[in-house]
């Protein structure tokens, strides 16, 4: 890969490149990658964001596409440096069909590979997440673990299914030759919960909230902590990923990394009245409201009736089997392998975070008004 301060001579795919963690990518790469000469933005709905950075010292390339479509998804790739592929079918609610996940999450990152393979592009990224570990289905906690700690992987739904068999592939094809017989490499990053501007769940809390006349109420101890990652660091990893895989091919070809930074571990409740408290939402109870059985139960009723309403009307609300079991189940990461393989530190501190994140779910205030 070469480049100079000077010359900017790189080009970068960002695959899902409008989404909520795509587009500060796509923003973090323009602030903070000076060997940037193009940046193609893939995805299959383009937004209207990505006209304002048409205008800057980067040739920014809007590709309307679908990772599915392996012709597609080979022409974007074709001339890159770098593939960060991002794109992904996020979905723990039943808006899609398994088998949509599957073709988006696995087929879609298979595709990727293969236009690597064939038009010898040498780097790829692949986001991946923290749920390829688990929670699992047994429910296990994994408390403060890290990239080497043991823990029982084993999923049902089909996100989490997806996003490891997606994983699985990137992994293995790193080393293999690409076109032009130099050696295909791959890494993956595990995020854990994402939150900060843009945040869809985070939205839909809050609007939930303000049904409830400002009101949200505890369904999880306080005590079940979960992970969470603020969206810049995620995109800063990746960014430092992109620019190190190269010169530190041996050492972090094919490896994993959480994704990690300082938000403090607590529920997810709890971590989200961090955002939503200063903006005028209560959490009411110090402990769960309802008992667990009784959630166990709703949850296990509201999938039932997005079954039988199938037919009729798409029913997805935030409460399911799945939802309320990730939620109920403590994950926490600790490491800095991040750190020791290509010098990640968080860019945004917890605090320049959460405020970072109360400024957007304010401005989500303004805008209801
Ligand atoms: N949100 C989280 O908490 C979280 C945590 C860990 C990992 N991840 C992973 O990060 C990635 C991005 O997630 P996000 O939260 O930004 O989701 P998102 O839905 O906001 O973004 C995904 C993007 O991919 C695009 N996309 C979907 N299907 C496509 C297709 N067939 N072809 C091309 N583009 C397509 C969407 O249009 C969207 O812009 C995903 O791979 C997800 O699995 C997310
Ligand atoms: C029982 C409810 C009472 O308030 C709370 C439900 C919360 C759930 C909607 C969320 C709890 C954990 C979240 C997931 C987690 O943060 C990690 C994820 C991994 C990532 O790859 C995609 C998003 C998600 C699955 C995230 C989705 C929302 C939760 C299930």
């Amino acid at each position: 890969m070469a480049g100079s301060a000077q010359v900017p001579t790189l080009v970068y795919l960002v695959t899902g490149g409008c989404g909520f963690l795509g587009e500060h990518i796509v923003r973090m790469l323009l602030e903070r990658e000076p060997r940037l000469r193009e940046l193609r933005v893939f995805d299959l709905h383009l937004s209207s964001w990505l006209e304002e950075l048409k205008t800057g010292p980067v040739q920014v390339t809007a590709i309307q596409g679908d990772v599915t479509q392996a012709h597609e998804v080979a022409a974007a790739v074709a001339g890159s440096h770098v593939v960060i592929h991002t794109a992904g079918l996020v979905d723990v609610f039943g808006k899609a069909s398994p088998e949509t996940i599957h073709k988006v999450n696995v087929l879609g990152t298979q595709n990727v590979i293969e236009a690597c393979m064939r038009t010898g592009t040498q780097f790829l990224v692949y986001t991946s997440s923290m749920e390829v570990v688990g929670p699992n289905v047994k429910g296990h906690p994994f408390y403060r673990g890290d990239e080497d700690t043991p823990y029982e992987a084993v999923h049902r739904h089909p996100y989490p299914c997806s996003k490891a068999l997606a994983e699985r592939l990137v992994l293995e094809a790193n080393g293999r030759k690409v076109s032009g017989g130099l050696p295909l490499v791959t890494c993956a990053l595990r995020p854990t919960g994402i939150y900060g501007e843009g945040h869809q769940v985070m939205r839909d809390f809050y609007n939930q909230g303000l049904r409830f006349g400002g009101r949200l109420f505890r369904a999880i101890p306080a005590s079940v902590e979960h992970g969470r990652v603020y969206v810049g660091n995620v995109a800063w990893m990746h960014v430092l990923v992109a620019r190190e895989l190269e010169q530190r091919a041996a050492l972090m070809g094919g490896q994993v990394y959480f994704c990690y930074d300082k938000s403090p571990y607590k529920s997810y409740e709890d971590f989200n009245m961090e955002f939503l408290g200063p903006c005028g939402l209560r959490l009411i109870g110090t402990h769960p409201l309802l008992p667990y059985w009784l959630l166990v139960l709703l949850a296990t009723l509201n999938a039932l009736l997005q079954w039988l309403l199938r037919p009729l009307v798409l029913y997805t609300p935030l409460l399911n089997p799945y939802t309320l079991a990730m939620a109920n189940t403590t994950f926490t990461v600790s490491t800095n392998k991040a750190q020791r393989h290509f010098g990640y530190k968080p860019l945004f501190s917890w605090e320049e975070s959460k405020a970072r994140t109360i400024h957007w779910v304010q401005a989500l205030e303004a805008s209801a008004r």
